[in-house]
């Protein structure tokens, strides 16, 4: 019989509010069974970025990063955000462990090789090459595995990997092992009707609406690579949510259906 893991996205908005994201570590650290925390941190980087002088450069959501900005994202997401929420954990009696993709190469990657634009040192990964025997081993050591946005490319390199895409992948290949249950936690109720109003929550969204809410505009920005990673898991059988960060143990937000 699979047990059940809860793998938590936590986004950007979210790792820079440190109320918003104690008490959502603390809602997390209470989760019973296994579970893995994904977190991003984008504004971060970016406000790091600026204070270093290096303009951050976004193309559709992702960071174009340079040897410069593979530095920034180095320090923010493998250092400042990941090493900080490790010790929050620890702190509620969560036993955390750090990682990034490169760590026990859990996550190996390539450098992306799309035609037009040249997004620098970004990551895309297969899913069959995450090492989920590796993760069960640390999640049967009674480890917390607390992953960053952070791959490699197997050749001396870190590679910067969207979040969501991260967590997404890693929710697919436990799959092998568990059942998963992804839960995307950002700033917002969940998918709305009216991205500035939250009392407009659709509660539940399949693939077709998706398509249509997207094509009306009604869907837009970060929410469309979300929404991607989210199909895409939802297609492998991975129950997926999309809700409100401090809603993290509520029966709240919105399921693909
Ligand atoms: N229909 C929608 N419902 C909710 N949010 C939406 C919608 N369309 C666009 N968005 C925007 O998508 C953003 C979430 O994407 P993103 O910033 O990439 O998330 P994260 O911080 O979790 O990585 C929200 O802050 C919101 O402004
Ligand atoms: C390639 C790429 O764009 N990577 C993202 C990784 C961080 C991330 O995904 O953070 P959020 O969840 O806060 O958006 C970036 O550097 O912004």
């Amino acid at each position: 019989m699979k047990q059940e893991i809860t793998i938590v996205k936590i986004g950007g908005n979210v790792v820079d509010d440190a109320s918003t994201l104690e008490k959502v570590l603390q809602e997390f650290s209470q989760i019973s069974g296994p579970k893995v925390l994904v977190h991003g941190g984008g504004k971060i980087a970016s406000d790091l970025s600026v204070k270093l002088g290096i303009q951050p450069k976004m193309v559709e959501g992702r960071r174009i990063t340079d040897e410069e900005s593979l530095k920034v994202v180095m320090m923010a997401y493998g250092g400042l955000v990941n090493k900080g929420i490790v010790a929050q954990l620890q702190a509620m009696g969560c036993n955390a462990l750090g990682l990034t993709g490169a760590d026990a190469n859990i996550i190996p990657a390539h450098k992306r090789n799309s035609g037009e634009i040249d997004y620098g040192y970004v990551g895309d990964f297969n899913i069959e090459d995450i090492d989920t025997a590796r993760l069960q081993f640390l999640i049967n050591g009674e480890l917390t595995p607390v992953f960053c946005a952070l791959t490699h490319d197997q050749q001396g390199s870190m590679l910067n990997t969207n979040a969501d895409t991260l967590a997404s992948g890693l929710a697919i290949s436990l799959a092998k092992h568990y059942h998963p249950k992804l839960v995307y936690c950002f700033e917002k109720q969940g998918v709305l009707l009216d991205s500035e109003d939250d009392a407009t929550l659709i509660r539940e969204l399949n693939y077709l609406h998706y398509q249509q809410l997207k094509d009306d505009g009604i869907i837009h920005n970060g929410m469309i690579p979300k929404l991607d990673n989210a199909f895409a898991a939802r297609d492998k059988g991975v129950k997926v949510v999309i809700k409100h960060a401090l809603e993290l143990s509520k029966p709240a937000g919105t399921v693909l259906a």
